[in-house]
């Protein structure tokens, strides 16, 4: 029998990549859209890849009269907050004019259903933490006002033309497949974890501890990473819920656990026995002192609990993935 296919914009990214991997292991077949721009090859590893840039409306409507999805999975976008900021044009025209094409072919292709990353960055500074859905939205930065302006577009288009959106706020992904074979590898790497482990491994110099006088117990900024794996099954269970007649809805993807940048430090050493040579620095624009989800709603609505809640386990499958990666 053919496997009802899911269309993932970005499949050979990150998040994407192990998302595919999800699919494919629940009989779904994932079909790959990536510019390559910033995705990996080796990322693709359980359906086609189609080099396209979601902004080519030729090539995204003949993707869908070719593959004919259920539902499409989106990833493809932008994700750096400082390059946001230093160049925001670019940010605007991938993230929002590319989600609008994309949309658009989605119309012509008859398929209503789209699980889209979203972000904590929607929320801004925090008025209180944890933090629920219903959170006031005041993005802080053109990254932020990116990904809510796409949940709007999404919001507005519903009614309109009859389509479905299940919006998925991330905190800090992290970690890697257990399984190996896919992992971390943004370029350049800004992200913590794997900044933090190039740091121990002497593939980098000292990490840089930005700012240690935030109102926290040990001053450093506190996240709530998510294991990536786990933001892949949440992602299934969107696909599942449109699949199954669920109504449009933002659901936040966290454990509900705060860690520091201090945390993380010790966690990487524990992780691999050696100690991250690391500076204090200046505080980074834009990092509020504490950001941690509830996610009670997705767990309702979706069914949604993380398998992985220890820090220690989330920072050994993103150690083992560095030893092993295909492009260190
Ligand atoms: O070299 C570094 C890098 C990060 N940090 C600190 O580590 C924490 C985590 O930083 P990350 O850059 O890993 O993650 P962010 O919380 O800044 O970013 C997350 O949220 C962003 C939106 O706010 C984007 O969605 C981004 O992709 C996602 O990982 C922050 O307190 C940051 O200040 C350091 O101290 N040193």
């Amino acid at each position: 029998m053919e496997r009802t296919r899911i269309l993932v914009t970005g499949g050979a990214g990150y998040i994407g990549s192990h998302t595919c991997k999800a699919l494919s292991a629940v009989g779904f077949e994932p079909v790959t859209v990536d510019s390559m721009v910033r995705g990996h090859e080796w990322a693709v590893q359980w359906g086609p890849l189609v080099k396209a840039d979601i902004r080519d409306v030729d090539a995204m409507t003949a993707t869908f009269e070719k593959y004919r999805p259920a539902a499409v999975i989106h990833f493809a976008a932008f994700i750096e907050v400082g390059e946001s900021v230093a160049d925001p044009a670019t940010f605007y025209d991938n993230n929002v004019w590319g989600t609008l094409c994309l949309l658009r072919a989605m119309q012509r292709g008859n398929c209503p259903n789209i699980v889209f990353s979203s972000s904590a960055a929607v929320y801004g500074t925090p008025e209180q933490t944890p933090i629920r859905e219903d959170h006031p939205l005041n993005p802080i930065n053109p990254y932020g006002r990116t990904k809510l302006m796409m949940e709007q577009i999404m919001a507005d288009f519903d009614p309109a033309y009859g389509t479905h959106h299940v919006a998925l706020r991330y905190f800090n992904a992290a970690g890697a497949d257990p399984d190996g074979g896919i992992g971390e590898a943004h370029n350049p790497e800004t992200h913590l974890v794997p900044l933090a482990i190039g740091s121990a491994l002497k593939t980098r110099g000292h990490l840089k501890v930005f700012g240690q006088d935030y109102d926290t117990p040990d001053g450093t900024c506190v996240r709530d990473y998510v294991h990536v794996s786990d933001l892949a099954q949440a992602h299934v269970a969107s696909v599942r819920y449109l699949l199954d007649g669920g109504k449009s809805t933002a659901l936040n993807l966290g454990t509900g656990t705060g860690n520091s940048v201090l945390e993380i430090i010790e966690a990487v050493h524990r992780a691999g026995g050696v100690a991250v040579p690391y500076e204090n620095a200046v505080r980074r624009a834009g990092d509020p002192a504490r950001l941690v989800a509830t996610s009670t709603k997705a767990q309702s609505v979706l069914g949604w609990e993380p398998k992985y809640t220890d820090i220690d386990t989330i920072v050994q499958t993103a150690w083992r993935w560095h030893l092993s990666r295909k492009d260190a």
